[in-house]
């Protein structure tokens, strides 16, 4: 069931213009002690609930995975590890959003739907190489700009992580 949903999940991604080729990633938490992940470079239309990746919280695949877990499992991995609350984590590189971290800029809470989703503006964090998570260290809000790289948003589950990368 899982599989299949962050499966669709995907999807939504590619609908909302969120994500081209194989940038971008979903993952949702499975147990206390696991997460799937998209695969690392294969497009979206070549996703399938058995291409998911399931990692421990190290982001290591487990063994026996056929394929290599998205190149960003690092960074989804440390919230996993740090927010016991989080279900679900997305990484996109949305056009509009991407252009606030070129610029190394927040992105202001100039828009109602923004306070509602986000309770308020959307934070920058600093440029992390793959593998890293500084970015992502000590912010709580749903969503957080990775500086001259794109988007990671959290949330309870998947569906919601994705929600709020899509708002
Ligand atoms: O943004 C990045 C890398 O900079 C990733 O989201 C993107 O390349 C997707 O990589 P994967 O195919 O998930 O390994």
């Amino acid at each position: 069931m899982i599989r299949r949903e962050l499966t669709e999940l995907h999807q939504i991604l590619v609908r909302a213009g969120l994500v081209v080729r194989t940038a971008g990633n979903v993952s949702a938490r499975v147990g206390e002690d696991h997460f799937l992940i998209k695969p690392s470079g294969l497009p979206y239309d070549e996703l399938t609930p058995d291409s998911m990746v399931l990692c421990d919280l190290e982001g290591k695949a487990v063994d026996g995975e056929a394929l290599k877990p998205s190149s960003d499992v690092f960074a989804h991995a440390y919230v996993y590890r740090h927010r016991p609350d989080v279900g679900g984590v997305v990484h996109t590189h949305s056009p509009y959003a991407t252009v606030w971290a070129a610029r190394g800029e927040p992105i202001p809470c100039v828009l109602t739907a923004m306070a509602d989703e986000f309770g308020g503006g959307i934070p920058i964090g600093p440029f992390a190489l793959i593998g890293g998570d500084e970015t992502l260290a000590g912010h709580r809000g749903p969503a957080v700009l990775m500086r001259d790289h794109g988007v990671f948003t959290i949330g309870g589950t998947a569906r919601a992580a994705v929600k709020a990368a899509v708002m």
